[in-house]
């Protein structure tokens, strides 16, 4: 993207000014950083750093430190890349730092602000954070859905199968995410699309795109985000008519599936009142529980508006994370086929090869665990957490810095999984190190880390307040899937190429996706019967 200053006008002068009277004021102490350019600030840095922000952002602390800050235009920015960092900001200070920064031209076109994840932060967000965690995502309710998830994993690896008889190459994101959205979308609405109906085709493309699209947009840097005056050269670009055309896609494809929910669920109802025993409604759907749920101030029930921003964040939330985390592991056991191989005796030693994997062998699989960790570590799905922000001034943080209000937090969780001061052979792929002593017969101190929010090494799914509520859905889909795949077949890179030359660049979005997608070979491990 070009970045053009066209328009150096009174409201810059004064951004600048404003800007030199904070640095010099001897009450603001901000923490270290690059000296920022007129009008632009450290803008200029970051585009030159090119595509890869969180590689840039990393290099910037290899020479500031652990925390940064950068003026963004007119956005005060700083950059964390420390456990000891991220920790005095979102466990010591969570309250202050509860806030997320106000919307991105994309995020607020694509998103709104009446959702979970983009909204700034107030009493809505909060209510239905409560939905999310105490009803959504409650334990009981995610296992009433094990016997769909079952049958839609199943499917895929039958079709993968069919295609490894047919000696066709896989392409594995393309399933992974297919897979994951019949899952979202039965959790959501029971309601599956691919597979099943030719005609929904289209749709469902088309909306997978959207799904797609969504965070590449909200990671982008629009420069209109941080000198609003520029908003002109946004719209010539046409970046704003894209993102007006996207949401148009999004909203039809949610509303269309709600209005179609509703009816379903009056004509259940009419014919309970009729009396037909036959007829009874299975586990509620996610959609059943927004529609019958009260608004913050307990008054009516929530809007159509919140109720689609809401199913686009858990969408956006739980299918690519998710997808992205599977395609890397398997990237990562392809190019180090002892780790493979190993991670696959453990499926032969625990679950045995006359039957499928089922999630109650799940916590048995230490390996297994270990590699989705070490996964997390050298590719975290959103590399950069989603920011946060304060209302408020915050005085005397980390080392006795001052924080503007309104400052955008970013976390940089990718620097940090890759800093050999707190990993040992960081660029290794080693899920060894996450092992207990006696699992294994290695020489480097061990630890066990559980991706909580409480540990400040590994949390891929963020910390505090905001700390991602789809947590035990995204474990428990990227361990089940990555399970099934690893104990149903063995795969190999197509044409004999070797597997220490696989491709592992990155694709910086919102979330961190393979820049080519990965195409696999497949062989049958299991008996025929087990494929059925
Ligand atoms: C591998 C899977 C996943 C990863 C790595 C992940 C990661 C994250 C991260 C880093 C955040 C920001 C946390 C923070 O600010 O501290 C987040 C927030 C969020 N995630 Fe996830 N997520 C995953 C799966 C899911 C799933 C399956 C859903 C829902 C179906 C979901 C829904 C959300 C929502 C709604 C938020 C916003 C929370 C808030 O702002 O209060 N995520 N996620």
């Amino acid at each position: 993207m070009h970045l053009q200053i066209v328009n150096f006008n009174y409201k810059n002068y004064n951004l600048v000014l404003n800007y030199v009277l904070l640095r010099k004021s001897s009450r603001m102490r901000l923490p270290p950083g690059p000296w920022p350019w007129p009008v632009v600030g450290n803008l200029l840095q970051l585009y030159q750093g090119g595509k890869n922000l969180h590689k840039t952002l990393a290099s910037l602390a290899q020479q500031y430190g652990p925390i940064v800050y950068l003026r963004l235009g007119s956005v005060h920015t700083v950059v964390l890349s420390s456990p000891m960092m991220a920790k005095e900001f979102l466990k010591t200070h969570d309250q202050e730092f509860q806030y997320r920064p106000k919307p991105t031209l994309a995020a607020e076109i694509l998103v709104g602000n009446n959702g979970v994840a983009m909204s700034t932060g107030g009493p809505l967000s909060r209510h239905l954070r409560r939905i999310c965690l105490t009803e959504l995502f409650a334990t009981k309710h995610l296992q009433s859905f094990e016997s769909m998830r079952t049958k839609e994993i199943n499917n895929t690896i039958n079709d993968i199968h069919m295609e490894s008889e047919e000696g066709k190459v896989v392409d594995l994101k393309s399933r992974i995410s297919s897979l994951i959205i019949n899952i979202m979308t039965n959790m959501m609405f029971r309601k599956r699309y691919f597979g099943v109906d030719q005609s929904k085709q289209n749709e469902i493309h088309c909306f997978k795109e959207v799904i797609t699209k969504v965070p590449h947009w909200i990671g982008s840097l629009i420069i209109s985000d941080y000198i609003p005056s520029l908003r002109w050269l946004v719209r010539l670009q046409g970046i704003e008519a894209s993102l007006h055309a996207l949401r148009h896609k999004k909203s039809q494809f949610i509303q269309n599936l709600i209005a179609e929910h509703k009816n379903v669920a009056i004509e259940v109802d009419q014919v309970k009142e009729s009396g037909n025993e036959n007829v009874t409604k299975t586990t509620k759907d996610f959609v059943d529980i927004l529609l019958s749920a009260p608004q913050e101030d307990g008054t009516g029930n929530l809007s159509k508006e919140t109720i689609e921003t809401l199913v686009l964040e858990m969408f956006v939330g739980g299918v690519e994370t998710s997808s992205v985390t599977i395609e890397w592991a398997m990237a990562e056991l392809i190019r180090n086929p002892m780790i493979m191989k190993r991670a696959q005796m453990e499926l032969e030693t625990v679950v045995g090869m006359n039957r499928i994997i089922e999630e109650s062998d799940l916590h048995k699989l230490t390996y297994l665990q270990a590699v989705i960790k070490e996964t997390f570590r050298l590719h975290p799905p959103i590399p950069l957490l989603v920011p946060r922000s304060s209302i408020n001034k915050v005085c005397g943080i980390a080392e006795g810095y001052d924080i503007p209000p309104h400052t955008k937090v970013m976390v940089n969780v990718w620097a940090m999984g890759r800093d050999p001061s707190i990993w040992e052979r960081p660029f290794e792929f080693y899920p060894e190190r996450f092992l207990q002593q006696g699992q294994e017969h290695h020489h480097i101190a061990t630890e066990i880390i559980d991706m909580d929010e409480n540990n400040f090494k590994l949390f891929p799914f963020g910390s505090g307040r905001r700390a991602c509520p789809g947590r035990p859905l995204g474990i428990l889909v990227v361990q089940i899937v990555l399970a099934r795949l690893l104990h149903s077949f063995h795969w190999v890179l197509p044409n004999h190429q070797e597997p220490n030359t696989l491709d592992m660049s990155e694709e910086f979005g919102m979330s961190l996706p393979r820049a080519q997608q990965l195409h696999l070979k497949a062989y049958p491990k299991l008996q025929a019967h087990l494929y059925r």
